[in-house]
C-alpha cells in the first residue's frame, strides 16, 4: 500500500521531519511516496547529514515517480515532483515565499487527486503555513477545510490524538469571538456522531465513552456564567445519549478544566473529549502528548493524518526538529488504512 506524504511548507520543518521519520523502514508492504519536490528533499538530506549525528543519508533511496500509479522500488522512497519547473532548491528557510505557497498547495492537490483515484491508501501531511496563502492571493486555509470540500464531507471533524487523550473539535480556525455563534446544535450533533463512528472505524474502539466540554467557565454554572450549555450543549448531549445508548456512552457538558484534570496520573477516563473550540482541546493535548500525537480528519472516505505541530520557522534549517509526531502520524495512518481496508 502506498502512503502519500505531502511536503508541506518547504521553508518550514516539514521536509526535515519527513526524512527523519523515514530513517526507520515502515511496515512490510508499505511504500512511502512524498508529494512535493525532489530538490527540497535533496537539500534537506544534505543538511541533515551535516547537522545530525547518526542521520543516515536517504538520497540514494529517492525514486522519482512519474505519477502515483508508478511502482516504487522495494525499500525506496517514492518522490513526485508536483511543480517540476519551480526552482525550489533555494527557497530560504524560515521566510515567507510565494513559491512555498505554490508548492505546498500543489502537493496537497496532487495527493488529494491520488486518493480520489484510489492510488494511495492514506494521506499524511507535513505542516503548511496558512497565512502564506496571502502571497498567492488566497485566503488562509487548512488542509482540513480543503479535504472536506474535495470529499464533500460537511460532517468532518478535526481530531488530535495521542496515546491517552483524543480531542475532537466543534469549531476550529475561527476567532474566539465567533465560537458562540458557530456552536449550533446540528454541528455539535454531527461532531458527536462522526467522533463516535470513527472511534470504531479508524481506531477500533467499540462502545466508546465520549465526554463533551462546556464552553464557559464552570460549564456556565447554572447559567450565571454563560447560557450555551443550557441552551445548546446539554439538550444535544441528552438527546444523543439516549438515542445512541446502545453503542456510545455520552456525557456532558463538563467544566473543561476539571474534565482534563481527570487525566492526571496516567488515567484515560474517556475515549474522546469533544471540545468546543481549538485551544480548549489542543492545550491539554499538547501538554500531555506534544511530539507523540497526530491530527486526524474524521468523517472522510480517505484516511488522513498529520503532525501535531506547525512549520516552526524559528528552527527550520537547523536540523533540530523532533520527528516523533510525523512518525506517529505515518504509523497511525498505516494502522487506520489497514483497518478500513478490512
Ligand atoms: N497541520 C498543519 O499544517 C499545521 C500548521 N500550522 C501552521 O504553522 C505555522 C506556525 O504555527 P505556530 O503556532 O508557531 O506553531 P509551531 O508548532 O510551528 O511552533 C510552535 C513552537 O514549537 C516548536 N516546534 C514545533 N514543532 C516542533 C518540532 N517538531 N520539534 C521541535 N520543536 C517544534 C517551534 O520551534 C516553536 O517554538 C502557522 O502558520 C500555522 O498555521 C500549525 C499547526 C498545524
Ligand atoms: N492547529 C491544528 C491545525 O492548524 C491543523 O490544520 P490543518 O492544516 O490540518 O487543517
Amino acid at each position: 500500500m502506498k502512503i502519500g506524504i505531502t511536503i508541506g511548507d518547504p521553508a518550514g520543518i516539514g521536509p526535515e521531519v519527513i526524512l527523519k521519520a523515514l530513517q526507520e523502514p515502515l511496515a512490510d508492504g508499505i511504500e512511502p511516496v512524498v508529494f512535493g519536490s525532489r530538490q527540497v528533499l535533496e537539500r534537506t538530506d544534505r543538511l541533515l547529514v551535516k547537522a545530525v549525528t547518526g542521520y543516515t543519508p536517504l538520497i540514494s533511496k529517492f525514486d522519482t515517480l512519474h505519477g502515483p500509479d508508478d511502482t516504487v522500488e522495494p525499500g525506496a522512497i517514492g518522490v513526485i515532483d508536483v511543480l517540476p519547473n519551480l526552482d525550489a532548491a533555494h527557497i530560504p528557510f524560515g521566510e515567507r515565499d510565494a513559491r512555498s505557497a505554490q508548492l505546498q498547495l500543489a502537493a496537497f492537490h496532487s495527493v488529494v487527486t491520488a486518493a480520489q483515484e484510489g492510488e494511495i491508501g492514506a494521506i499524511v501531511t507535513a505542516p503548511w503555513t496558512k497565512e502564506l496563502f496571502r502571497t498567492i492571493d488566497m485566503p488562509p486555509v487548512g488542509h482540513t477545510e480543503i479535504l472536506a470540500e474535495a470529499f464533500d464531507a460537511p460532517e468532518h471533524v478535526m481530531m488530535l490524538a495521542g496515546p491517552r487523550l483524543r480531542v475532537a473539535l466543534v469549531t476550529t480556525h475561527v476567532p474566539i469571538s465567533r465560537v458562540s455563534e458557530q456552536l449550533r446544535p446540528p454541528r455539535l450533533e454531527a461532531v458527536i456522531r462522526t467522533t463516535a463512528a470513527d472511534l470504531e472505524r479508524l481506531f477500533g474502539v467499540k462502545q466508546p465513552n465520549i465526554a463533551v466540554c462546556g464552553l464557559n467557565p464552570h460549564a456556565g454554572e447554572m447559567g450565571v456564567m454563560g447560557v450555551e450549555e443550557g441552551e445548546i450543549i446539554r439538550p444535544v448531549v441528552n438527546k444523543l445519549a439516549d438515542e445512541l445508548s446502545d453503542s456510545v456512552e455520552l456525557s456532558g457538558p463538563y467544566s473543561a478544566d476539571t474534565l482534563f484534570a481527570r487525566y492526571r496520573g496516567g488515567r484515560q477516563p474517556f475515549d474522546a473529549v469533544v471540545c468546543i473550540y481549538h485551544d480548549q482541546g489542543l492545550i491539554p493535548l499538547k501538554l500531555m502528548h506534544f511530539g507523540e500525537s497526530a491530527n486526524i480528519t474524521l468523517g472522510l472516505p480517505v484516511v488522513r493524518t498529520s503532525v501535531d505541530h506547525g512549520t516552526a520557522y524559528d528552527i527550520a534549517g537547523w536540523g533540530v526538529a523532533d520527528a516523533g509526531s510525523m512518525r506517529y502520524a505515518i504509523e497511525l495512518a498505516v494502522d487506520m488504512a489497514k483497518r478500513v481496508e478490512k
